[in-house]
C-alpha cells in the first residue's frame, strides 16, 4: 500500500484501474476518512461484478460513506467539484500522509459528471429509478444505495398524498377555538401564529409547526387535540373519540413531551369529558412502531398499520429518512399526522434532513386563499392570499416568539444571532451585559474548562453524598451538563469526559474515575427493546439499596425509576460531557458549551444554534475564541438528498 507504487498505478492510464482503487480505498479506511463499511461496500459489488468499472466502484463506495455523513446520496457534479470535501478530509497542512496518500482528486481528475452517469447507467449494479434488485439507484446526477431511495419515494408518496384535500372543519369549532387563544390576545404576537397552526391544522392530514424553544409548540398541539377531540366527540354523540398518541425520537424527547403535554393541559379550558381523552404519555417511535431485536423491520408497517387516528410526533427534526419513512408506511392513509420541531436545529444524526427540507420554503409563502378564508372566518385572523404559494405552504406554520427566552435573555440574543449568521448581532449580545450568558476566555483555558465542570457538577455530587434517592438524583441530572462540538481531541467529549472523571476522583467525589463507579452518569448508545431502554436515554450507576448496595444503572423511564445490571448495558458510554448531536431532544438548566480551539468544518450555524438552545436559564460557552464562533456561523449544514427537490417542485394539480 505505498505512495510510490499508487503514483505509478495512477500514471499508468488516465482511467481509473480497480486495483489502484481497492489500494487507495485501503488507505482512506486506515486513516479513518471512510468507514470500513464503505470500502467492504465496493469489495462486495467487486465481487458480484467482475467488470464492474473502478469509477462505478468508487462511486458506490463514496454514496455509502455519504450516508454516513448525513447525505441520502451521492451528488456527482458536487463530488467532483470538491473531492475532499466528500471525504471530510482535514485540511491538508495538518495531514502529514497526503503527500504519499492518494486522494480522491487523483481518480476524479478528468472525469465529467455526465461521464461518470452514464457509466454508472452502463452498469448492471445500477438502475435508473423505479422497481428492481440493483444494490444502486441512480436518478440524474444523484447516486443512492438502494435503501435510501426507497424511502425517499416512501416518504415523498407518503406526505404528498397528504397534502392538499383539506378535510371539512365544523364552524362551531370558531367558539373554542377562540376561548382556547383568548389569552393570547394579550400577548404582541401578530397574527397569533399559534392559532393559526391550530386553525390550519384542523383541515390538515399532515400540519408541520416548527417553532424555537419555548414558542408554544406544545401549547398549541394541546390545544389543537382538545379541539378536534371536541369535534369527534360531537359528531360521534360522545361515543367515538380520536385514539390520539403522542411520540418522540428518543426516550428523553418522549418524556419531555409526556411533562410539557402534562403542563399544558393543566392550564386548558376545555370539558372534562374532553380533556379525560387526551394522551398524557409519550412513546418512543421505535417503540411505538414496535422495535425488534436485530431487525431493522418494525411490527407495524403497511400491512399491519398502527391503530390510531392521529399521531404528533414531537423532536421531528431528529427523525431519519429511513425511519420517517416507516412511520409513514404503518401510518393509516385516514390518520392525522402533526410533527413538531425547531427547523434550525441540527438535523438528524442519521441521514436525512426531512423537517428541514419540508420547513425549507415556509418563511418566504403565504398561505393560499382558501386557507385565508378559513383563517378569517373560523379565526378572525385576516391574512393576505398568496395564490403562487406551493401545496405545502397551508401545512406549515412557524411559531417566531419565545415565551421562554424574552428581551432579557441573552440565550435568546444568541440564539437570534446564530440563526441569522449575523456575525455582529452576535458580538453585541456578548457586549451587552446580559446575566444569564458567560464567556469563558481566559489564557489558560483548558485548565479553567476543567475547573468550570467541576465547579458545575459539585452541587449535584454533593446531593449524592448526602444519600439522595436514585429518583431524586435523576431529577438533577439535568441541572448542569458539558456539550462539546467535537467527539475526538482535548476540546471534545472524549478528553474531557476523562478529565472530568479524573477531576471529580481527585476532588472526591467518585471512587475510581475507570469502569463502573458510583455516580458515573451515562447515556444509551442503542435501542435495546428488550431493557425498554433506546438510544439517548441517560442513567446514572448508584448503590441500589434494594440489593444489598450492589452497583446498578438507574434510569427514570415513563414507567418510574427503573434500575438495570451495568453488565447488562453493553452499549452506553459516559456522559460528563456529550456532543451536541447527542443533546438533541434535551434542555439543560445550565449548559457549558465547549467549542474547540481552531475554526473545524464541523462547526456550523445548526449546530452552534443546537448547543445554545440546550440552556434553559444559563449558558456558559468555554474554549474557542470569538474567530471559532463567527467562522462556525458563516457555515450552514448542506443536506444531499432528492426529498429536498421534490419539495421544491411540489405544484398545485391542474383542473
Ligand atoms: N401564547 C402564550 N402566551 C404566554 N405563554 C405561553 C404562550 N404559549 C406558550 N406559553 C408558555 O411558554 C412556555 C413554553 O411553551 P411550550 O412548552 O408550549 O413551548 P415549546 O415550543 O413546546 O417548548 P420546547 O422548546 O420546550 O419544546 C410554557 O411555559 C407555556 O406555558
Amino acid at each position: 500500500m505505498s505512495g510510490e507504487q499508487h503514483t505509478l498505478a495512477l500514471d499508468a492510464s488516465p482511467a481509473m484501474s480497480r486495483e489502484a482503487l481497492f489500494e487507495s480505498l485501503a488507505w482512506w479506511e486506515a486513516l479513518g476518512w471512510l468507514r470500513p463499511l464503505d470500502a467492504h461496500f465496493a469489495r462486495f459489488l467487486a465481487e458480484h461484478d467482475a467488470h464492474a468499472p473502478a469509477e462505478v466502484l468508487l462511486a458506490a463506495a463514496l454514496a455509502s460513506h455519504q450516508l454516513g455523513r448525513g447525505h441520502v446520496c451521492l451528488t456527482l457534479p458536487r463530488a467532483l467539484a470538491a473531492p475532499r470535501d466528500v471525504l471530510s478530509l482535514p485540511p491538508l497542512e495538518e495531514d502529514a500522509p497526503h503527500e504519499t496518500v492518494p486522494l480522491p482528486d487523483d481518480f476524479l481528475r478528468g472525469l465529467d459528471s455526465a461521464t461518470w452517469a452514464a457509466r454508472l447507467a452502463e452498469s448492471p449494479l445500477v438502475a435508473s429509478s423505479g422497481p428492481g434488485t440493483t444494490p444502486l439507484v441512480l436518478v440524474g446526477e444523484r447516486l443512492y444505495l438502494r435503501r435510501y431511495w426507497r424511502a425517499e419515494q416512501a416518504v415523498a408518496t407518503h406526505l404528498g398524498a397528504r397534502l392538499g384535500r383539506p378535510l371539512p372543519v365544523e364552524s362551531a369549532l370558531a367558539e373554542p377555538l377562540a376561548r382556547l387563544f383568548a389569552a393570547n390576545a394579550a400577548s404582541d404576537d401578530a397574527p397569533d401564529w399559534q392559532k393559526v397552526a391550530c386553525t390550519l391544522a384542523l383541515r390538515n392530514r399532515l400540519t408541520i409547526i416548527s417553532g424555537g424553544p419555548g414558542t408554544g409548540k406544545t401549547t398549541t398541539v394541546t390545544r389543537l387535540l382538545a379541539l378536534l377531540q371536541t369535534q369527534a366527540l360531537a359528531a360521534s354523540q360522545g361515543d367515538r373519540a380520536l385514539r390520539i398518541q403522542l411520540a418522540a425520537p428518543t426516550g428523553k424527547a418522549a418524556a419531555r413531551l409526556s411533562e410539557s403535554i402534562a403542563g399544558a393541559m393543566s392550564g386548558l379550558d376545555v370539558e372534562a369529558g374532553v380533556a379525560a381523552t387526551l394522551p398524557r404519555e409519550a412513546l418512543t417511535l421505535h417503540r411505538l412502531l414496535g422495535a425488534r431485536p436485530d431487525t431493522r423491520q418494525f411490527r407495524h408497517h403497511a400491512g399491519h398499520p398502527l391503530s390510531l387516528d392521529l399521531l404528533v410526533v414531537d423532536e421531528a427534526s431528529m427523525v431519519d429518512l429511513e425511519l420517517m419513512a416507516a412511520l409513514l408506511e404503518a401510518l393509516p392513509d385516514e390518520a392525522r399526522l402533526i410533527l413538531l420541531g425547531d427547523k434550525d436545529q441540527l438535523a438528524s444524526v442519521e441521514a436525512g434532513s426531512v423537517l428541514g427540507d419540508l420547513c425549507a420554503n415556509a418563511l418566504d409563502q403565504g398561505y393560499s386563499p382558501a386557507a385565508c378564508e378559513v383563517l378569517s372566518q373560523l379565526a378572525d385572523t385576516e391574512m393576505a392570499p398568496d395564490p403562487a404559494c406551493s401545496p405545502l405552504a397551508d401545512h406549515v406554520v412557524m411559531l417566531r416568539k419565545s415565551f421562554r427566552f424574552d428581551a432579557h435573555s441573552g440565550i435568546g440574543a444568541l440564539a437570534a444571532a446564530t440563526n441569522d449568521g449575523d456575525v455582529v448581532a452576535f458580538r453585541q449580545a456578548w457586549h451587552a451585559g446580559y446575566a444569564d450568558i458567560q464567556w469563558l476566555a481566559s489564557s489558560n483555558a483548558q485548565r479553567d474548562v476543567e475547573r468550570a465542570a467541576l465547579a458545575g457538577y459539585r452541587d449535584f455530587y454533593r446531593r449524592l453524598r448526602d444519600g439522595a434517592s436514585p429518583a431524586d438524583v435523576l431529577a438533577r441530572l439535568n441541572d448542569f451538563q458539558v456539550l462539546c462540538a467535537l467527539k475526538r481531541g482535548p476540546w471534545g467529549v472524549e478528553g474531557l469526559n476523562a478529565r472530568i472523571a479524573a477531576g471529580l476522583w481527585r476532588e472526591g467525589w467518585i471512587e475510581d474515575p475507570q469502569g463502573w463507579y458510583a455516580g458515573r452518569p451515562v447515556m444509551v448508545t442503542r435501542n435495546d427493546p428488550q431493557l425498554g431502554l433506546y438510544n439517548g436515554d441517560i442513567g446514572i450507576a448508584l448503590p441500589d439499596a434494594e440489593a444489598g448496595q450492589r452497583l446498578r444503572v438507574f434510569f427514570a423511564t415513563a414507567g418510574g425509576v427503573r434500575a438495570v445490571l451495568p453488565s447488562r448495558l453493553d452499549a452506553c458510554e459516559t456522559v460528563f460531557a456529550m456532543t451536541v448531536h447527542k443533546s438533541q431532544g434535551s434542555e439543560f438548566t445550565h449548559v457549558m458549551f465547549v467549542l474547540p480551539e481552531r475554526a473545524n468544518p464541523i462547526l456550523t450555524r445548526e449546530l452552534v444554534y443546537t448547543g445554545i438552545t440546550r440552556a434553559r436559564q444559563r449558558l456558559t460557552l468555554a474554549g474557542g475564541g470569538a474567530s471559532v464562533v463567527e467562522s462556525a456561523l458563516t457555515r450552514r449544514v448542506v443536506r444531499d438528498s432528492g426529498f429536498a427537490e421534490w419539495v421544491a417542485a411540489l405544484a398545485w394539480p391542474r383542473d
